[in-house]
């Protein structure tokens, strides 16, 4: 049996979707997660996507890193499957039931609430989140936030003059993040406007990350350096994010359908029978 499978991405933050809403799927576990993203024997992406019946929501999200953990939050991933599904979606995900809506500028997403507590990063001891007494190089003083999965948040005049290949993964597994890391460098270039890298955990420097733009931006807002709303750009191109009085946080931008696709899971280490994990 072959498993079909659809290539989008979110401003080149790329996913592979499989969709087992209708049709149970071969176990996915973290080997088969990597062995699918990997870009050298597989079709190659930067997550994984699986897609489940809810009875929280229309559907679960699940999402796989390129490195097989499966984590909380995926921002462009959600714009994306907002995009398959055509029409208003909630999303149940491990970080919170998220609400996807076609819009105008693309997709919509609701992305919930951002936390600051050092526990809710997490942290591994007590410190405060909003000004860190920590560094690394030239990164210093950083902001923590936790948008449905952690990110720290490091404001230099270059983003681009980072070596983030070095630094990235240093920060990413620093043994102050027990459950690892995103790590973002921002630069602030109007009251409205930010430019952003992003060393994802588990997938490395990636082209966007909408949860990176999400955290950076409210980190932003609350170190008073930019107004409520706010377009980060990225690598692959601008996303809008908009902290609404209600705290929740408002991010749009495009998502694209690449090409639909197959696989025989015996390519990949997966059974070729059985339900989804
Ligand atoms: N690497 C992230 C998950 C994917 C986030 C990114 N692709 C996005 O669009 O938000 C993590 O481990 O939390």
């Amino acid at each position: 049996m072959r498993i079909e499978f659809t290539k989008m991405h979110g401003l080149g933050n790329d996913f592979i979707v499989l969709d087992a809403r209708e049709r149970a799927l071969p176990p996915i576990d973290s080997a088969a997660a990597t062995a699918l993203a990997d870009r050298h024997t597989g079709i190659g992406c930067d997550q994984l996507i699986l897609l489940e019946p809810s009875t929280e929501g229309d559907f679960r999200m699940r999402i796989f890193n390129a490195d097989g953990s499966e984590v909380e939050a995926c921002g462009n991933a959600t714009r994306a499957v907002g995009l398959l599904h055509g029409r208003p979606a909630r999303i149940e995900t491990l970080g919170g039931l998220l609400h996807a809506s076609p819009s105008d500028n693309g997709i919509s997403v609701e992305m919930g609430k951002p936390r600051f507590d050092w526990d809710r990063i997490p942290l591994a001891y007590a410190m405060d989140t909003h000004s860190m007494p920590v560094g690394w190089d030239e990164l210093t003083d950083p902001i923590a936030v936790n948008v449905g999965n952690p990110h720290v948040i490091f404001f230099v005049a270059d983003p681009y003059a980072v070596d983030m290949d070095r630094l990235g993964p240093l920060i990413e597994t620093d043994p102050l993040f027990p459950e690892r890391i995103n790590v973002n460098v921002a630069a602030v270039t109007a009251r409205d406007a930010m430019t952003l890298r992003v060393w994802e955990r588990g997938a490395g420097l990636t082209r966007a990350c909408g949860t990176g733009a999400c955290a950076t931006a409210i980190g932003a807002m609350k170190r008073g350096l930019v107004d409520r709303r706010v377009t980060v750009t990225l690598p692959g191109g601008p996303l809008v994010i908009e902290w609404r009085e209600d705290s929740e946080i408002v991010m749009t931008g495009p998502a694209t359908e690449s090409f639909r696709g197959s696989f025989d899971p015996a390519d990949y280490g997966m059974p070729a029978g059985g339900t989804g994990a």
